[in-house]
């Protein structure tokens, strides 16, 4: 449609100028990315529109309304004029997904905008708020009302004026003094954080093409690096992870019934619990632009958490500076901290968040139910209690959801939104919202020990400390999950989070700790192997990062350089020792499959149980939270692209080796799906009964 009314325009002489817009105040989202998973090369269909827009003889205007992202973007990089709204955001995401903006986007913008904001666009996908791309020079105009008539002013106004210094393609790339160096260390960067991710490396190649061949020669090098990504397996992983994060907002109660909106217009929020978790919470509210009360038992307390979450909130005010939005943090309707519980009767969504004591979350819920109005939506922060167990201590079991906010809470995505026995679809629903509201990535599980995250997490620390028992190094299981894509290892990471957390849970749990009994055995609890290795390393002071020792060694208490500590090797040498344990060579290959098909076999369990609605909803809550490799899918579309009989397989092979880790041992739902020939992942859950589905 737009090369043939390109094509009319150009042919009738009535036609003096062109304005391109799009439908519903929105330019273009790009193109559809279902459309890549087809062998069909997009890009190289829309390139050479974009070429025939650039070469019109007539003035071309981009009116930019809503979002110009990718392909988009790049019909706009081809217009002579770009006009937006001061609301429209605008980017070049293709990177996101796995690719590059093949329509010869890596060669227009960086002749545009220059090369450093060029690629730092490019190789990020972030998007960008009119104001900013008018500063970078992206858009020649923004207006706050109609768009599309200051567009039809723009052009009538060029009229007749020459075409040539606004065709991007003849434009040469601005100059760096230091081009070479500038290049080398952006390079260098790309790499460092890509972690084996293809598409920013081969964004930074294209654009790079740009700065040293003509143009045309540059757009050929665009299309061959398009080609490898498309074929890569990296950008079906990524298209996957994106439509599953919209996946995720659609979910059914047993008793099927979806609801998807409730429109709040002002609900008062309490967040309760001023500690780490609540001041991200509350930060994120206000950030969310919801007006939010914050309480704490007592007045020190108090102080010190507003502190830190002024603290916070003037740090984001500041990266939010020059963009559309402003932080209203300073006025006491909007945010105000009290230690006075008698606010609890006015609001309309209450987020508790304080440590994790099952007997003090009871307590607390209990004067909950008591003081809040009716209506009253009451939230426990929680990584792993029972929430049927915290809503049997109020009288309005149907209003009590947890919501799993991931460390820190202003930064992280993932929400989980743990629905209990008696928890009501508007409950889940409004949770839901109110995720959206914050930005975040809300998927909606059922109450389990652990939850879907933790709960598949356990199997890969325990996998992982098992290994270092058997003969492997922290630095060493580390590293195999590092390369794999994971930003940090499992040690590196309960070093990060505090080993005395899981220390405190595991005492509770009567697995360590004075309440265990007598005479148990140092490697056995409850007949399944147990290691007391992360116990003996508490018991010692070692905690982490906050004692400057854990799994690793720190410069200091506090300290975030983790070394290798020989201190650790020799320990590991002496347990070993004395218990008997003959130390062996552990290939890459066994840490790797131990600790990921654990994970995956866990995540198989959940499915089957109906804690989660789907695989995708396991791997959002992984892309999401824990940091598994985007370019990777999460764990379940991994787990098919590995091909669920060779997980199975090798599942089998550790489990006869560890007959007492009943973690090892393959889950009945994957033996299922192997045995009706490896179904494809959005087969999966029509293999399951639905007679009791939780979700
Ligand atoms: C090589 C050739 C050059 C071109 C390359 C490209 O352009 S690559 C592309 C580069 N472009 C991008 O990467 C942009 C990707 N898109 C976005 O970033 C966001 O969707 C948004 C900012 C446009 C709107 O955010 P929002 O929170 O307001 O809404 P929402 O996110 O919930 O989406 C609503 C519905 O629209 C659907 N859908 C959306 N976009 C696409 C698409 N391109 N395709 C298909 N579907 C798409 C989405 O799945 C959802 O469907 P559902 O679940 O209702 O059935």
């Amino acid at each position: 449609a737009l090369e043939d009314g390109l094509k009319k325009a150009d042919a009738d002489p009535s036609v003096k100028a062109v304005m391109i817009c799009g439908e519903n105040g929105k330019f273009s989202a790009g193109a559809d990315i279902r459309g890549f998973s087809s062998p069909k090369t997009l890009g190289v269909a829309l390139g050479p529109i974009v070429s025939l827009i650039e070469s019109s003889e007539k003035p071309v205007v981009a009116a930019i309304e809503g979002v110009a992202l990718g392909g988009g973007l790049e019909v706009a990089l081809g217009c002579h004029y770009r006009v937006a709204h001061a609301k429209a955001r605008m980017g070049l995401p293709e990177v996101t997904i796995g690719l590059l903006p093949g329509a010869e986007g890596t060669q227009r913008l960086p002749r545009l905008i220059g090369v450093p904001a060029a690629l730092d666009m490019i190789t990020t996908g972030k998007h960008i708020p009119a104001t900013e791309a008018l500063k970078l020079g992206l858009v020649d105009e923004i207006v706050e009302e109609n768009t599309i008539e200051a567009a039809i002013r723009l052009a009538n106004k060029v009229i007749g004026q020459p075409l040539g210094p606004r065709r991007l393609s003849l434009k040469p790339v601005p100059k760096l003094p230091n081009m070479e160096a500038f290049l080398q260390e952006a390079q260098v960067k790309v790499k460092r954080q890509a972690r084996g991710f293809l598409a920013p490396e081969l964004c930074f190649q294209a654009v790079q093409a740009a700065t040293q061949r003509p143009f045309a020669e540059g757009v050929r090098r665009e299309r061959e690096l398009f080609q490898v990504l498309l074929s890569s397996g990296q950008a079906q992983a990524l298209q996957y992870a994106f439509f599953a994060e919209r996946a995720v907002h659609r979910w059914a109660t047993p008793g099927g019934i979806n609801l998807l909106f409730i429109i709040f217009d002002s609900i008062l929020l309490l967040s309760l619990g001023l500690g780490t978790m609540g001041q991200g919470i509350v930060t994120s509210l206000v950030k969310a632009n919801i007006p939010v009360v914050a309480l704490e038992q007592n007045l020190e307390y108090l102080n010190k958490g507003r502190k830190a979450v002024m603290v916070l909130l003037e740090r984001e005010a500041k990266k939010m500076e020059g963009g559309a939005q402003k932080l209203d943090f300073h006025n006491p309707a909007r945010l105000q901290f009290t230690v006075d519980f008698n606010l609890l009767h006015d609001v309309d969504l209450v987020i508790e968040a304080v440590f994790e004591n099952m007997a003090l979350k009871k307590e607390i819920f209990h004067k909950l139910s008591n003081i809040c109005k009716p209506g009253a939506l009451l939230c426990t922060n929680t990584s792993a209690l029972d929430i049927d167990e915290i809503a049997s201590a109020t009288s309005r079991p149907q209003q009590v959801i947890g919501t799993h906010f991931f460390s820190p809470a202003h930064v992280m995505r993932l929400l989980e939104i743990i629905y209990g026995r008696h928890t009501s679809p508007s409950a889940i629903a409004t949770a839901m919202q109110l995720a959206k509201d914050m930005k975040k990535v809300g998927v909606v599980v059922g109450n389990c020990f652990g939850f879907v995250g933790n709960r598949m997490m356990f199997p890969y620390v325990e996998q992982a400390v098992f290994l270092l028992e058997e003969g492997s190094r922290p630095e060493a299981v580390d590293q195999v999950l590092e390369d794999f894509g994971f930003k940090i290892g499992p040690f590196r990471m309960s070093d990060l989070a505090g080993l005395d957390v899981g220390w405190r849970s595991r005492k509770g749990q009567g697995l360590t700790g004075p309440s265990l009994p007598a005479g148990s055995s140092a490697r056995q609890r409850r007949g399944q192997r147990y290691s007391p290795l992360p116990d003996l390393l508490c018991e010692r002071g070692r905690f982490g990062q906050k004692t400057g020792k854990g799994w690793y060694q720190y410069e200091r208490a506090g300290g975030r350089t983790a070394t290798p500590d020989p201190w650790i090797h020799g320990f590991l040498s002496q347990y070993r020792d004395t218990h008997r344990i003959e130390t062996r060579y552990i290939d890459q290959e066994e840490i790797l499959e131990r600790c990921l098909f654990s994970l995956i076999n866990e995540g198989f369990a959940i499915l089957a149980e109906g804690i989660a609605s789907g695989p995708e909803h396991l791997d959002v809550i992984y892309l999401n939270g824990y940091g598994w490799p985007k370019h990777r899918g999460g764990p379940m579309f991994y787990a098919s692209t590995v091909g669920l009989p060779r997980v199975l397989a090798k599942l089998q092979k550790y489990s006869e080796a560890h007959p007492d880790v009943p973690k090892l041992r393959p889950s009945a739902f994957l033996k299922k799906l192997v045995a009706v020939g490896n179904a494809p992942l959005k087969e999966w859950m029509s293999y399951l009964s639905r007679q009791s589905p939780k979700l």
